[in-house]
């Protein structure tokens, strides 16, 4: 079993224990009344849009199967809020409890903190999950391309954009690439990170970038350590970069945020 599916695995046992809980029904009403304070999915998209330099998402992550440890967090509305001052386009908020310590009502208390675009961080498979997203201040929603059938994300982005959600589709190859523009995605995702193995190639978003049509939205995903790498993204045509790893471990997220979108503008 490779690392995503054994992720996957989890994430399906932990959602079938919420739903005996909290059934879907009711997350329903939680999430309409969200997407009815929430921003209109087209300018959360225009948002992530790089027209006049790079976007920085910046994420909330505590630790990484490939990493481990990375930092405590004891306060993560805070630490949102640093992001935002140093100019963050949206957040990622990773959810997902066992390998990466995070949690829903992560997500909660930092919507309750900023007003940035919220992206819900998990290992997403089923539908209940994207109502939950919704039901606690998402705006975005990753769907791992790896991680799912062709059905599976074809019903995922439609319930996600009944919500109001925009999918964050998220892809590691060319191949992956392909399913995703099929599937209509107007946000993806290239990770350099493959998930099934942890490794990360450096040269992926350069090899897969190609494959995403001129006027959807890219974004760089993984081992973004610096600005160099920041600017590097933009020169290959990034729209934003998704970044956790090298913010959460240094001792300044604002200047760090800062200083990648300063490093992505156009010279
Ligand atoms: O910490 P990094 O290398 O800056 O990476 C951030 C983000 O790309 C990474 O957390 C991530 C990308 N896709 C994921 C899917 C699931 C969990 C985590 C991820």
């Amino acid at each position: 079993m490779s690392v995503l599916d054994g992720i996957v695995a989890g994430a399906r046992e932990d959602l079938e224990a919420r739903r005996a809980v909290v059934p879907e029904d009711r997350l329903w009403e939680r999430a309409q009344e969200y997407g009815q304070r929430a921003p209109a999915a087209a300018e959360v998209i225009d948002g992530l849009r790089g027209t006049d330099g790079l976007r920085v998402i910046a994420e909330i992550k505590r630790t990484s199967p490939a990493r481990g440890p990375l930092a405590d967090i004891a306060d993560p509305a805070a630490l949102a809020a640093r992001y935002a001052a140093g100019g963050a386009a949206a957040i990622s908020v990773l959810t997902e409890p066992r390998r990466f310590h995070g949690s829903l009502e992560d997500l909660e208390t930092v919507r309750s903190e900023v007003r940035l675009p919220l992206l819900r961080k998990d290992f997403v498979v089923d539908a209940y999950q994207v109502v939950e997203a919704r039901a606690h201040g998402a705006d975005l929603v990753l769907l791992i391309v790896a991680a799912l059938g062709r059905r599976e994300l074809a019903d995922l982005i439609a319930l996600a954009r009944k919500l109001g959600l925009v999918p964050l589709v998220e892809v590691h190859d060319e191949q992956e690439a392909a399913r995703a523009v099929d599937a209509g995605a107007e946000v993806i995702g290239v990770n350099a990170r493959d998930l099934r193995t942890l490794n990360v190639d450096p040269d992926t978003f350069a090899r897969v970038a190609d494959r995403i049509p001129a006027g959807l939205v890219r974004i760089a995903e993984s081992g973004v350590r610096d600005p160099e790498d920041a600017a590097r993204y933009a020169r290959l045509g990034a729209d934003a970069v998704l970044v956790g790893s090298s913010l959460v471990t240094g001792d300044d997220p604002a200047g760090a945020v800062a200083a990648l979108v300063a490093a992505g503008r156009p010279a």
